[in-house]
């Protein structure tokens, strides 16, 4: 019986192009400006240590830096220290009212549902932990942290390997069959079914495609075949 739902963010929960046309293009203006300005802050010298080992950019060099964390924008590269950093600038852009989250009307509608049924709700995304709860934080429909009992993030281990479900479910303290993970991205699934999960493909634009998985167009879909029996 599912007991748990774990979700992704981009493409399940909220619009693909929210995460690519208004936050990312946010972050790349802004990412200059605040690096420089918090140049000495420890939570962000520690995260500049991980652009400069990852990128072989000079560690004292703030530009050259800054155009790896650029590059790394422009390529959607999932790299946890580009994640940190975006974090941090979009906290200023919801706090200062400049940025608003996204989150479809069924995601916000079942996310209440599924929390106020009794079920435990988790987010693992690519985004930081900072940066989910400021999405879910600061949406358009209100703030929907109160529903989730916890945040997932690179730090776990990559979304396309089995073994960062596997480490979910040890720090969750249960089975695989009892969770239930929701994405866009077909290998996420792969990998979380390896580690015992339940799924369903979120696709909600375009053809669906011909699969053996479960798919739905919205959280609603989710919830009449793979939740009302409960
Ligand atoms: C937490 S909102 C920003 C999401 C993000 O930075 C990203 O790269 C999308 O990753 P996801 O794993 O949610 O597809
Ligand atoms: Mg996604």
């Amino acid at each position: 019986m599912i007991r748990v739902i774990l979700t992704d963010i981009e493409g399940t929960t909220s619009s693909i192009s929210f995460v690519h046309d208004v936050l990312f293009p946010y972050a790349a203006e802004h990412l200059p400006e605040f690096i420089r300005k918090h140049w000495d802050s420890p939570e962000v010298s520690e995260q500049l240590d991980g652009v400069a080992k990852e990128s072989g950019a000079d560690r004292e060099d703030a530009g050259a830096l800054i155009e790896a964390l650029q590059g790394w924008i422009r390529e959607d590269r999932k790299a946890t220290s580009l994640k940190a950093l975006q974090g941090m600038v979009w906290e200023q852009g919801y706090q200062q009212g400049e940025l608003n989250g996204h989150i479809y009307e069924d995601a916000a509608q079942y996310l209440q549902h599924w929390h106020d049924r009794g079920l435990r709700l988790y987010v693992y995304s690519s985004g930081s932990a900072k940066a989910q709860k400021l999405i879910f934080g600061f949406t358009t429909s209100g703030d929907f942290t109160p529903f989730f009992s916890g945040y997932f993030d690179t730090r776990i281990g990559g979304k396309r390997e089995p073994e960062a479900y596997r480490n979910i479910l040890e720090e969750l303290g249960v089975e695989g069959a009892t969770v239930l993970f929701l994405s866009d991205v077909e290998a996420e699934l792969v990998a979380a079914e390896a580690a015992g999960m339940k799924t369903a493909w979120l696709i909600r634009d375009g053809d669906l495609p011909e699969t053996e998985r479960f798919v739905a167009r919205d959280f609603a879909e989710v919830d009449a075949a793979l939740l009302r029996k409960r």
